[in-house]
């Protein structure tokens, strides 16, 4: 049995940040967690990649195969669902495989967390993500998916809901476990407010949302906030890099959700020496 976090989001809401805090925090606490970079544009690591998948595809082949320099090359993947394709297609042929034998490398109850490309695409609509999961628990890895979301989409009621049905469109088509990760918490200032947004009462929302929009929408807001909570979707957990607290929450968090160290609990316990003197 193994255990992998996905680490999903939009573009810069900091997952490979929380990536490498991550990294530093397992570090300390002699814990070891192997991360993959599943980004092919990736340039600059924090932490020692474990696995990446610019070896099966990088920005160089995308641009390669479309006759383009490096920004127009990233500009194209950014803005063209065409170049998205092309490197999404590249993927699904050959990332089965590729995964494989990379995970040869693990053992049995190894620590994966893939850090993800910010495409929205990725997690909506395009079956790429989706096949590797299932190729992951094919393998018999527990898996928890973690979307970060920018705690500035907190700021008001209206990016707040749209935030949510990113990350509510990402959990239906993926069907993992998740948690949610409300990022860069060190840049709220009124923590007051944003308090409000971390468990809110649907009713709230819905004033909030009504005020914000014309009559005519009272409806569709009334819909959506049914849905955000029928899929009990809106619960955000506050991460602050600065504090290794936080950083632990967080993780106990996930542990929980994928069901790390209670196999590890059953192991100390066969052990106990206390049963050696029977
Ligand atoms: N203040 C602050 N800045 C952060 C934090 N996390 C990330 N950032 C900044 O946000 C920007 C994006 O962070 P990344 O970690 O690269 O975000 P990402 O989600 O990996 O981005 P993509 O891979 O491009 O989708 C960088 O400039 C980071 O320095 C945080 O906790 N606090
Ligand atoms: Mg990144």
């Amino acid at each position: 049995m193994g255990y992998a976090q996905l680490v999903i989001g939009p573009a810069g809401s900091g997952k490979s940040t929380y990536c490498s805090s991550l990294y530093e925090h397992c570090v300390a606490a002699r814990r070891t967690i192997n991360i993959v970079n599943l980004d092919p544009a990736a340039e600059n690591f924090d932490y020692p990649v474990a696995m990446d998948i610019r070896e099966l595809i990088s920005l160089e082949d995308v641009m390669e195969e479309l006759g383009l320099g490096p920004n127009g090359g990233l500009m194209y993947c950014m803005e063209n669902r065409v170049a998205l394709a092309i490197l999404f297609r590249h993927l699904e042929d050959n990332l089965d495989d590729w995964l494989e034998e990379e995970l040869d490398n693990y053992l049995d109850d190894d620590y994966l967390v893939f850090d993800c490309p910010g495409q929205i695409e990725l997690y909506s609509h395009v079956p790429v993500l989706k096949n590797f999961v299932e190729h992951l628990k094919r393998k018999n890895f527990n898996i928890c998916a973690v979307y970060l979301l920018d705690s500035q989409f907190m700021s008001d009621v209206t990016k707040f809901i749209s935030g949510c049905m990113a990350c509510l469109s990402a959990m239906v088509q993926l069907e993992l476990p998740h948690v949610n990760i409300l990022s860069k918490m060190d840049l709220v200032t009124n923590k007051k407010d944003l308090e409000e947004f971390l468990d809110p009462e649907p009713t709230f929302l819905l004033s909030e949302l009504n005020q914000r929009m014309g009559p005519q929408f009272a409806k569709l807001n009334k819909a959506l906030i049914e849905l955000v909570n029928n899929y009990s979707m809106v619960s955000f957990i506050p991460l602050d890099l600065r504090k290794e607290r936080s950083i632990q929450y967080v993780l106990n968090q996930i542990d929980n959700c994928i069901q790390y160290g209670e196999d590890a609990d059953v192991k100390v316990k066969d052990f106990d020496p206390e049963d050696d003197d029977e």
